[in-house]
């Protein structure tokens, strides 16, 4: 079939975004992987689907797919570049919409100045829901959060692990352009502790309302940007008691404002959403 897309982009965070409401779309994880691919595909972080919703009173389902051709639970970026997407292409009026993901239903809107602000819901804190495997570890509390002691390549690491709908797992580091992020994200991504497999966070603390941020994505590799890394960073910082919201993440891509009152809140995120180019591609 002919296939067309758009591609987009959230602080250098990028996606494919297929219209799956007016295109049959039933694709294998291989052909996704394909679409993703750098070299001999479109290439992207992240394939976007937008679908009609299952849920009565949800305007779009949006379904999520990493390089690697893995269906995930959330993308935080993406959500951005999904409001553009169905604005621009006049799939919906609303400027406050309502969309079912993997993990619930979020809702972004569309200010006046272009930017993209999405509700994110409430981060999870709870190990087992993360999912992390905290069995038989001695934890540090730092403020109000805890701690995770794991073997990271023969150091000891210290996390905070938080889902966003998707999990993360995150550091803080003196430096994020030293941190090891290209040796360390792989073995911290595929740890036994973490069973779905996580998103590692390297976070800088700038100052009190700024940290510099890179994330290994699980099933993408280092990102320019990561929404829901973002949104992890800013919660694990708040709640160690190192940063106050509003918090502006640096990225290697552009910039996000995170803004989390605390815990059972939701987080609100906002940043950039680009549209860089529209294509049609055999599959
Ligand atoms: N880039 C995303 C996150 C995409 C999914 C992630 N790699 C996962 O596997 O959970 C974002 O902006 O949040």
């Amino acid at each position: 079939m002919k296939l067309k897309f758009t591609k987009m982009h959230g602080a250098g965070n990028d996606f494919i975004v297929i219209d799956a409401i007016n295109q049959d779309i039933d694709f294998t994880p291989s052909q996704w992987r394909a679409l993703g691919d750098r070299r001999f595909g479109i290439g992207a972080d992240q394939i976007l689907v937008v679908e009609k919703p299952r849920i009565a009173g949800v305007d779009f389902r949006y379904r999520i797919y990493n390089a690697d051709g893995g269906e995930v639970e959330q993308c935080g970026n993406g959500a951005r570049a999904f409001v553009k997407f169905v604005t621009e292409k006049g799939l919906t009026q609303k400027r406050t919409i309502k969309v079912e993901t993997m993990c619930g239903v979020i809702e972004p809107a569309l200010e006046d100045d272009g930017s993209i602000t999405v509700d994110m819901g409430a981060p999870v804190l709870d190990p087992p829901r993360v999912p992390f495997d905290a069995s038989n570890l001695q934890p540090k509390q730092q403020g109000m959060d805890t701690l995770w002691p794991v073997d990271i390549h023969g150091k000891t690491v210290l996390f905070s692990v938080v889902s966003m709908g998707n999990p993360h797992a995150v550091q803080v580091v003196a430096d994020t352009d030293a941190a090891p992020v290209l040796a360390d994200g792989p073995v911290i991504e595929h740890h036994p502790r973490f069973p779905k497999r996580v998103n590692a966070g390297f976070m800088q603390i700038v100052e009190r309302h700024q940290i510099k941020l890179r994330v290994y994505e699980r099933g993408a590799g280092e990102t320019l940007a990561c929404g829901t890394g973002a949104c992890a960073a800013a919660v694990a910082g708040i709640q160690r008691g190192l940063l106050d919201s509003p918090v502006k993440v640096l990225t290697r891509g552009g910039e996000l404002s995170i803004s989390w009152e605390g815990i059972g809140q939701s987080v609100k995120m906002t940043g950039p959403a680009v549209t860089v180019f529209e294509g049609e591609i055999e599959i």
